[in-house]
C-alpha cells in the first residue's frame, strides 16, 4: 500500500471511529438525559404538583372550618337574636358580644346586620347601614336571598384597611324562622398567602386562585405568574395565551403549556368551600436545569473521551505506519536498508553531489561462491554469513554513507564526499577484512571472500547508470579471479 493510500485508511479509519464514538456518546447521553426529563415531567405532573395542592388545600380547610363553626354559633346564639327582636335597644352589648367572640377566637372582624334596622355591627361599635345601592354592600342582599345558610365571600374588609379578607357570612333567624340579619366573623388570608410565598420560594413554583370567571382572585405578595395581580383575567395577561387557549375557563386537571417558548406544567384543582380554582405551576425551565447540566456535562466528558482516544488511535495508528514503512524499506535478514530504501535515498545524495559538486563514489559487493557455501553448511549458516558480513559493512562506514542488501548475496555502498581513490581504500579495507573474518556457526568457522566493483560519481551522471558501471567492475572482479576490486571509470556503452 502507498503512503498516500494508507494516510486515507487511517484518515477514514479516524473519521468512523469520531462517527462512532461521538455518535455513541451523544445517543446514550440524549436516550438518558430524554429518560430522565420524562420520570421529572411525571414526577411533577403526578406527584409534586398535586402534592402542593393537596397542602395547600388542607391548609385553607383548617383556616376555614373553625371561623365557620363560629359563626355558626353566632347565628344560633339566644343572646344575639332577643337583642334583635328586643329592638335593638341599646348598642353597647351587641359591640361588647363581637368584641368578646373576636378577641376570643382570634378573628380578624365579626359583625352582625340587621335586616330590621340595616345597621352594620362589628367589636368596634356601628359601622354603617348598609344598603342596596352602594355596591360594597351588594353582598348582604344577596346572602338574605340565597337559599344555603351561609356563604364564604373572600372581599376587601371595609372596617380594617380595605384588607383582603375571608368572610363567613351566616343567616340568623329567629326562633319563628324569620329571617332577621346576618352575622359571622372574617379572618384575613394573610395565612395562606404566607403559604403561597413559601410555596413560592422554595419549590419555584407559582401558586395562585382564579375564580369561576377567571378572574385572579388571590396570589402570594410577589403576584400571579408573569406578576399578574389580584382582580386581572388570566386572558389579560400577556404571555398566557397558550394557557388560556387550552383552558378558556378553569376546570380541574393537569396541563402543559408554553409561555414566550417556556414549558410549564400546570395542576388546577376546583376548591369547593370558595367556589375557586387553586392554580400550582411550575416551569419546566427550573425543573429540568438539573439534568440538563448533567446532560451538557456527560456531552463535554463524551467529547474528552473522544478526542483522547482518537489522539491515541491516531498516535498508534502513525507509529503503526512508520513501523510498516521502517518494514517496507528494511531487509529482514540483515536490518539494513533494501533496494526501495536504497532508492529513496540515493536519488537524493546522487542530487546533492551533482548540485554541490562534491564527490561520490559507489561500491557494487557481492560473496564470492556463496551458493556453494549454502550448499556445504546449509542456508542457515549461509545466512549467518550474510549478518556477519552486513555488521562488518556498517562498522566501516560512516553515518552519512548509504548502505543497502542489494539482493541476495550483493550489497551497494554509496560513498558521500569520496572520491575514488578514498573508495578503492575502503573496498581494500572490506576485501581484507571479508577475508581474514571467520563466521562461527554451529561450532564451524565460515570464510567468504568478496569482489568490488568500484566507481565514481560522472557529472550529469545518473543512479542507474553509475550502478550499472558498478556492476560492470563487479563482473570483472568476478571474471578476473573474485576476491577483488575493479573499479570503472569510463561510460558505457549503450
Ligand atoms: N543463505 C542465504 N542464501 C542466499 C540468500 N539470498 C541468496 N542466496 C543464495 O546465494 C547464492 C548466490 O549464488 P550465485 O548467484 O550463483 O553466486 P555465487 O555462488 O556467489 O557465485 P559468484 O557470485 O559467481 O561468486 C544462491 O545460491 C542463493 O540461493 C539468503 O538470504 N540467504
Amino acid at each position: 500500500m502507498s503512503l498516500r493510500a494508507s494516510r486515507k485508511a487511517q484518515l477514514l479509519l479516524l473519521g468512523l471511529l469520531l462517527v462512532l464514538l461521538v455518535g455513541g456518546f451523544a445517543a446514550t447521553s440524549l436516550v438518558s438525559y430524554s429518560t430522565s426529563r420524562d420520570s421529572i415531567r411525571q414526577n411533577i405532573v403526578n406527584t409534586e404538583l398535586p402534592l402542593t395542592s393537596d397542602n395547600i388545600y388542607s391548609e385553607i380547610q383548617k383556616d376555614l372550618i373553625r371561623p365557620i363553626l363560629i359563626s355558626s354559633m353566632m347565628s344560633r346564639d339566644t343572646f344575639l337574636r332577643d337583642w334583635v327582636l328586643a329592638g335593638e335597644q341599646d348598642d353597647e352589648p351587641m359591640t361588647r358580644y363581637l368584641r368578646e367572640v373576636q378577641e376570643h377566637y382570634g378573628a380578624y372582624t365579626s359583625f352582625f346586620i340587621s335586616e330590621k334596622t340595616h345597621t352594620y355591627y362589628q367589636a368596634k361599635g356601628v359601622l354603617k347601614q348598609v344598603s342596596e345601592k352602594e355596591p360594597r354592600d351588594i353582598w348582604y342582599f344577596r346572602v338574605r336571598d340565597m337559599q344555603p345558610l351561609y356563604e364564604i365571600n373572600v372581599d376587601l374588609d371595609m372596617a380594617n384597611r380595605d384588607t383582603m379578607t375571608i368572610f363567613i357570612n351566616y343567616k340568623v333567624f329567629d326562633y319563628q324562622g324569620n329571617f332577621i340579619g346576618v352575622t359571622g366573623v372574617g379572618l384575613t388570608v394573610d395565612a395562606v398567602v404566607k403559604l403561597i410565598d413559601d410555596y413560592q420560594q422554595r419549590y419555584g413554583r407559582s401558586v395562585y386562585f382564579v375564580d369561576k370567571n377567571d378572574k385572579i382572585v388571590l396570589t402570594g405578595v410577589t403576584g400571579g405568574p408573569l406578576g399578574a395581580r389580584a382582580g386581572q383575567t388570566l386572558s389579560a395577561v400577556p404571555g398566557l395565551e397558550s394557557l388560556v387557549h387550552k383552558l378558556p375557563k378553569p376546570q380541574s386537571g393537569s396541563y402543559e403549556y408554553q409561555e414566550h417558548g417556556r414549558g410549564h406544567f400546570l395542576n388546577v384543582r376546583y376548591i369547593p368551600e370558595l367556589e375557586w380554582y387553586l392554580f400550582v405551576d411550575k416551569h419546566e425551565e427550573s425543573a429540568l436545569a438539573d439534568i440538563r447540566h448533567i446532560l451538557y456535562f456527560n456531552l463535554l466528558v463524551c467529547l474528552l473521551v473522544s478526542v483522547i482516544v482518537l489522539a491515541v488511535v491516531y498516535l498508534a495508528t502513525q507509529r503503526y505506519q512508520q513501523h510498516i514503512a521502517a518494514l517496507a524499506t528494511t531487509d529482514v535478514l540483515t536490518g539494513l536498508s533494501n533496494r526501495r530504501g536504497f532508492n529513496l535515498l540515493a536519488q537524493q545524495a546522487v542530487l546533492e553531489a551533482q548540485r554541490e559538486r562534491s564527490p561520490l563514489s559507489a561500491l557494487l559487493i557481492d560473496l564470492d561462491h556463496f551458493k556453494q557455501l549454502n550448499d556445504t553448511h546449509g542456508h542457515l549458516a549461509g545466512d549467518e554469513v550474510l549478518r556477519g558480513f552486513a555488521k562488518h559493512l556498517q562498522s566501516n562506514l560512516r553515518q552519512s554513507d548509504i548502505i543497502c542488501r542489494w539482493g541476495g548475496e550483493e550489497f551497494i555502498l554509496l560513498l558521500k564526499d569520496t572520491g575514488s581513490s578514498t573508495a578503492r581504500q575502503l573496498a581494500e579495507k572490506i576485501r581484507e577484512q571479508t577475508e581474514n573474518s571467520r563466521f562461527p556457526f554451529a561450532g564451524v568457522n565460515l570464510q567468504v571472500t568478496t569482489s568490488i566493483g568500484l566507481t565514481e560519481l560522472h557529472d550529469d551522471d545518473s543512479l542507474d547508470r553509475l550502478i550499472a558501471r558498478a556492476d560492470h567492475a563487479l563482473y570483472r572482479a568476478k571474471q578476473s579471479g573474485r576476491n577483488r576490486v575493479c573499479e570503472e571509470t569510463y561510460e558505457l556503452r549503450p
